[in-house]
């Protein structure tokens, strides 16, 4: 019983207190992309990106990442194409990182880890009434993932890191009226797409992950600033905001896309 218990705990992340792996859990993110293993499916269509930075709201901190959220009342900024039957609205977008540049991202390429990673998270509002209710689907959600590396200062991230000191402590939040999140995705078409699932909790196996080929480039001192965020809340002991990526998961029976050959 002993070992058992052992292992149980094991499977608990320090970072969720949740488990690591979904019991029956067959579509989990996130996953290593084996470039050789990847397909190439010339039935792919270019995936279609049209947002309108004044639907942005807000920017806040809510304890796992830092997150920007967009108004999904309309369809004013969605996602089209690629392996996707319907649009999908954009609700929000986040990054995840590590402590050193040598590791956080949540997907790796060929077991490379990149320095961060970031998530532009989009639900199907054709099938679905609400966002909450596409988490739970198998077809409800459709993320954009878009590698960080160390590079050249990436002037969009800039009015990201500009406005972390404001949100330094877990549910703290400021207004950010106005960002075009088309300045953080690269101009390079391709990408990989598989079938996944959410990479924190409820860690429903609902979304279609896009996976954009090339990087984009941001310099030290921008991660440094990630870095700088806090997981604890104001008047807690301070837990800086780092390694907040979730370790790599089963590809068990799924293959993986790619949009180019
Ligand atoms: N890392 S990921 O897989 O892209 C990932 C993406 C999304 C969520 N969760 C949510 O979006 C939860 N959420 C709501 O229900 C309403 C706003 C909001 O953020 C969790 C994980
Ligand atoms: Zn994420």
């Amino acid at each position: 019983a002993a070992c058992t218990r052992k292992n149980r705990n094991d499977a608990l992340h320090p970072l969720w207190q949740s488990p690591l792996t979904i019991p029956g859990g067959t579509r989990q993110s996130p996953i290593n992309i084996q470039w050789r293993d990847s397909v190439y499916d010339p039935f792919l269509k270019p995936l279609k990106i049209s947002y309108d930075p004044t639907t942005c709201l807000h920017i806040w901190n809510n304890g796992y990442s830092f997150l920007v959220e967009f108004d999904d009342s309309t369809d004013k900024s969605i996602i089209i194409g690629g392996p996707l039957e319907n649009q999908y609205r954009l609700k929000q977008f986040h990054f995840h990182w590590g402590a050193i540049n040598e590791w956080g991202s949540e997907h790796t390429v060929d077991s490379k880890f990149y320095p961060a990673e970031l998530h532009l998270v989009h639900w199907n509002a054709i099938a679905y009434p609400t966002f909450e209710e596409a988490v739970m689907e198998g077809n409800g959600l459709a993320v954009i993932g878009v590698f960080l590396k160390l590079g050249a200062h990436h002037e969009g991230l800039q009015t990201l890191v500009d406005a972390l000191p404001a949100i330094k402590h877990k549910d703290t939040v400021i207004e950010f009226d106005v960002f075009d999140p088309t300045c953080l995705i690269p101009s390079c078409p391709d990408y990989w797409t598989y079938a996944g699932s959410l990479t924190t909790p409820p860690l429903t196996e609902s979304v279609t992950w896009i996976i954009k080929k090339k990087p984009i480039e941001v310099d030290e001192n921008q991660l440094e600033a990630f870095r700088m965020l806090l997981f604890t809340s104001d008047g807690e002991e301070e837990k800086r905001m780092v390694d907040n990526f979730r370790p790599l998961q089963p590809l068990m029976n799924r293959t993986v896309r790619s949009s180019f050959q």
